[in-house]
């Protein structure tokens, strides 16, 4: 059975429609990226799980059961969800026992106890149950949040840009222990974030937002190389487009020459359309009468990011070979691969 289960919510803030009749699932331990530029709409649909915002059509299920629509609402506090908001929310008059312990209800001062020494261990702050939260740093501040959301063991968890205030060179460690406590634990969770790299490393699948829908779902890695529209192409990372025409099943004819898809293209033969190509699927090979020329170089540590011209083509290439400089002529190869192509 699915944890989370949203089925064609709508909702709205004054009569202006904010989410239209969206779908997600969401399985047992898994967690999902609400990904999407600002004001599309993801922490709406964040506070509609947590029962912080109303829904006026669908309905919200955790476990089979409902806990907004069809004439029920539950609770946000009988929900059994925890929640991590970008500024912790710690209670600053309570040490951080106290802080982890805040919502834990129905246990006897033994397993409380136990349930505190397991909540500081997950997050590796043993010994520091008697501090206050101005005597920690930000990173442990945000893990005393987590321990606190997870300490009355929520079906599900829901994080709301939970990263955006931790240093850039914690953040990514950060994100992985996160990541592995929730994992751990079997939590499914729903994590809100306008950024594509940290949904990449914190997510298992992604949901991207466009003013109020969901325009693509999965897996991160199907998103990015199968993309259903330029928007979620182009919101995903680099992107070139080159005009084509499909010359057969697999082939299309462009201004680099023929290329072949690795899969059968859904389109008629004699169509034309754009073919995507990322800038890691365009190879650069040294070529002093190769018909491209480097114009622009930028080291980036792993691999050197090329703009490259041939004839009137402007493109965008990441190459693991650092020695091409500008002014250089080069030749262009396009390794077979699965091709996507937008109609026009
Ligand atoms: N309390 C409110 N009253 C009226 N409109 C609101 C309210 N909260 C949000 N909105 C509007 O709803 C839309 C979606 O907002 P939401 O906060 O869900 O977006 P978001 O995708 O999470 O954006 P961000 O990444 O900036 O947080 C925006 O147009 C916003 O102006």
């Amino acid at each position: 059975m699915s944890t989370l289960s949203i089925h064609n919510v709508t909702s709205d803030y004054q009569g202006q429609v904010i989410l239209k009749q969206l779908d997600l699932t969401l399985q047992q331990g898994e967690i999902v990226a609400l990904l999407g530029p600002s004001g599309c709409g993801k922490t709406t649909l964040l506070k509609a799980i947590a029962g912080l915002q109303a829904i006026s059509e669908g309905s919200i299920s955790i476990n089979g059961q409902v806990l907004s629509g069809d004439g029920v609402f539950v609770a946000s506090e009988q929900r059994g969800v925890g929640m991590i908001f970008q500024d912790y929310a710690l209670f600053p008059h309570l040490t951080v026992a106290d802080n982890i312990l805040f919502g834990v209800k129905g246990l006897n001062k033994l397993e409380r106890q136990t349930r505190l020494e397991d909540m500081l261990e997950l997050v590796k702050l043993t010994g520091l149950g008697e501090r206050y939260p101005h005597e920690l740093s930000g990173g442990q501040q945000q893990r005393v949040s987590i321990a606190r959301a997870l300490a009355y063991e929520p079906e599900l968890m829901l994080l709301d840009e939970p990263f955006s205030n931790i240093d850039a060179q914690v953040r990514h460690e950060m994100m992985l222990e996160i990541r592995a406590i929730l994992k751990q634990r079997n939590v499914s969770a729903v994590f809100v974030t306008h950024s594509k790299d940290e949904a990449f490393v914190f997510a298992d699948q992604l949901a991207l937002f466009e003013q109020g829908r969901i325009v693509q779902h999965g897996a991160a890695e199907t998103l990015y190389s199968t993309p259903n529209s330029h928007y979620v192409a182009d919101f995903l990372g680099i992107t070139n487009y080159l005009d084509v025409t499909v010359t057969a099943e697999q082939q299309v004819d462009s201004p680099l020459g023929i290329i072949i898809s690795t899969t059968a293209l859904p389109h008629t033969i004699g169509s034309k359309g754009k073919l995507l190509l990322r800038p890691q699927q365009i190879l650069l090979q040294a070529n002093d009468k190769g018909d491209a020329k480097i114009i622009e170089r930028r080291f980036l540590g792993s691999v050197c990011h090329y703009h490259v011209l041939q004839h009137e083509v402007f493109l965008e290439i990441n190459s693991p070979m650092m020695n091409f400089n500008i002014g250089q002529r080069v030749q262009l190869v396009i390794p077979e691969h699965q091709l996507v192509v937008f109609s026009e």
